[in-house]
């Protein structure tokens, strides 16, 4: 049942001051009202989670597993009710939705697998020589604890899987962190329904209420006073480039600076390499407009820029991907914010001289449609105007002639940072391609052959990060187990008493973990 209250700990707490969610589809205001809440709220979020810290990092990891697993099945109980509260608050359709349930629910599962693995605690000993010349040395041993009480935004593109038990959260909890979201004001109700369903895992698993509050509301303000709680240790952000630099810029200026992990912009280059566009370039064209208009292109991972060699290659995959984007629907945009943007992107484009419209979608008769774009530029426009090559957030894209591989690197050299980077590539392009490799690594955190970029695997090798400005920190990736490490820090004992230690290093190992024992794994 959605009431329009936010829990803080244990408690539901409604508040006087409301806003209200819209179903992009219809245009039509959902009921119920919404709690915003206050900096107070915020406050006794944090001092709860502050106060659960060292109870709840201190679970084993078969606990914080089975609390991860228990998340899940709270989610999975929600039902259809889950589902159609999101379709009707982001219009993304219902077999979209029913998969971002699976992947939400199978992210938890995952890490609940990483954490009975043992290894992300990086247990290691060096054990003393007390006989060492000239200095004896001392019993080390290190493990990585949590960072302490995270806050997560929840994205607006992804309601379930980037959201309040998304990647973020997932992996702050697997950490042993404490959790505060700030949902986002576009699908408040699921959050809600996603958010009671973490509050009675919390419960069932007998933890402390502070690993868990929400707070909800569509004010700046909000979010403001989360990142500058003191007892906040880091942030994870999914959205905006100026909403994720904004926190930054907050977490920066603390008196104590905290990590903030944000993904933000990317526009995803394509290579078209030369024998692979001459022998498959129709198929190429239909996966490039199936791509970039998947989900009306609501992806970071959307492919925003594609580089082929100009000829006629080029010029048949243009015309192909021009009749498929013509072809394409009007799709259902998440906000009118967001649709407002995005045509706001399309319209700066057909206005740039050098840049020339090749196709629009269907027009539709709708609320906060949005119709996808295809343009056409050459290398030296597109090198001579860095305003081309920000994101638009939507399905528009850009291909770009070059007059040859000399000149792919170049507008390759250009990019800011990117999640992904993409070579469409045969056995014939494969030596051509080598020099691109180092460019690419540069630039991207995952560099795919011959796929196309939306749809990110979680798992164990994946890397959803990249350097600025795809994320604020290219160190880290915001999807995969490796995500953990982001809310992890190491702590080194030195010569404590067995009894005095955490039984993570303690000598008899009671949670079986895997060690490192001088330099050599233990067994
Ligand atoms: N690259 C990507 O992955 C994505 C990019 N986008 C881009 O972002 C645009 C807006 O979409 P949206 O998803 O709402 O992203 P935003 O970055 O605007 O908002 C995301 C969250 O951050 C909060 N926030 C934003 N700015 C601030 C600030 N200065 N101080 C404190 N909190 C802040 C918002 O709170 P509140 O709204 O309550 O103020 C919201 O909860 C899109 O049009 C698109 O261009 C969106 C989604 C994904
Ligand atoms: O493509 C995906 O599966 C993930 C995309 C993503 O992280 C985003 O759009 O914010």
């Amino acid at each position: 049942m959605i009431d329009g209250s936010f829990p803080i700990g244990a408690r539901m707490v409604s508040r006087d001051q409301g806003f209200e969610a819209h179903n992009p589809t219809t245009g039509e205001t959902i009921e119920p009202r919404f709690s915003v809440s206050t900096t107070e709220d915020v406050a006794e979020a944090c001092a709860l989670a502050a106060k659960a810290f060292d109870t709840f990092r201190e679970t084993s990891p078969e606990d914080r597993a089975a609390f991860l697993e228990e998340v899940a099945s709270q989610i999975e109980a929600l039902g259809d009710e889950l589902v159609e509260r999101a379709m009707a608050e982001s219009g993304l359709p219902q077999a979209r939705l029913t998969g971002e349930r699976g992947r939400t629910c199978g992210q938890l599962r995952m890490f609940a697998a990483h954490l009975r693995r043992g290894d992300w605690m990086n247990v290691t000993f060096d054990t003393p020589l007390p006989d060492r010349q000239p200095l004896p040395r001392p019993d080390l041993r290190q493990r990585r604890i949590a960072v302490g009480p995270v806050a997560v935004f929840g994205a607006s593109n992804f309601p379930l899987a980037f959201s309040v038990a998304g990647g973020d959260t997932a992996s702050a909890l697997a950490a042993g962190c404490p959790v505060v979201v700030k949902g986002h004001p576009a699908h408040p109700g699921t959050t809600e329904l996603v958010a009671r369903a973490i509050q009675k895992a919390v419960a069932a698993k007998g933890l402390p209420e502070g690993v868990f509050s929400l707070v909800q509301g569509p004010a700046n303000e909000l979010g403001a006073a989360l990142v500058t709680d003191p007892r906040i240790k880091a942030v994870g952000f999914t959205g905006s480039r100026a909403g994720g630099l904004a926190l930054v810029a907050l977490a920066q200026a603390r008196p104590e600076p905290i990590p903030v992990y944000a993904e933000m912009s990317s526009i995803n280059p394509v290579v078209l390499m030369p024998a692979a566009l001459a022998a498959r370039g129709e198929a190429l064209a239909k996966g490039y407009a199936g791509s970039m208009t998947l989900g009306a292109g609501q992806f970071c991972t959307n492919p925003g820029i594609v580089i082929g060699i100009a000829g006629d290659d080029l010029d048949a995959f243009a015309r192909t991907a021009a009749e498929a984007v013509e072809a394409a629907q009007p799709q259902v945009m998440l906000t009118a914010a967001i649709q407002g943007a995005y045509d706001q992107g399309v319209d700066a484009l057909e206005g740039k001289n050098g840049v020339t419209l090749l196709a629009k979608g269907a027009e539709g008769t709708g609320c906060t449609l949005g119709r996808a774009a295809l343009f056409r530029t050459d290398a030296q426009t597109f090198l001579g105007d860095p305003e081309i090559s920000q994101e638009v957030f939507g399905a528009a894209s850009i291909l770009i002639a070059a007059k040859d591989m000399d000149e792919v690197i170049a507008l390759l050299e250009r990019l800011e940072g990117q999640l992904t980077a993409t070579i469409q590539l045969d056995d014939a392009d494969v030596e051509a391609a080598e020099p691109l490799l180092p460019v690419l690594e540069r630039k991207a955190g995952r560099i795919l052959a011959n796929g196309w970029p939306t749809g990110v695997e979680v798992s164990t090798a994946m890397v959803h990060g990249g350097p600025f400005p795809a994320t604020s920190d290219p160190r880290t990736t915001s999807v995969g187990t490796a995500a953990i490490e982001r809310f992890l820090r190491p702590v080194c004992y030195q010569d404590l008493p067995d009894g005095l230690l955490p039984k993570a290093v303690r000598s008899a190992n009671p949670f079986d973990l895997p060690r490192t024992i001088d330099g050599s794994p233990e067994n």
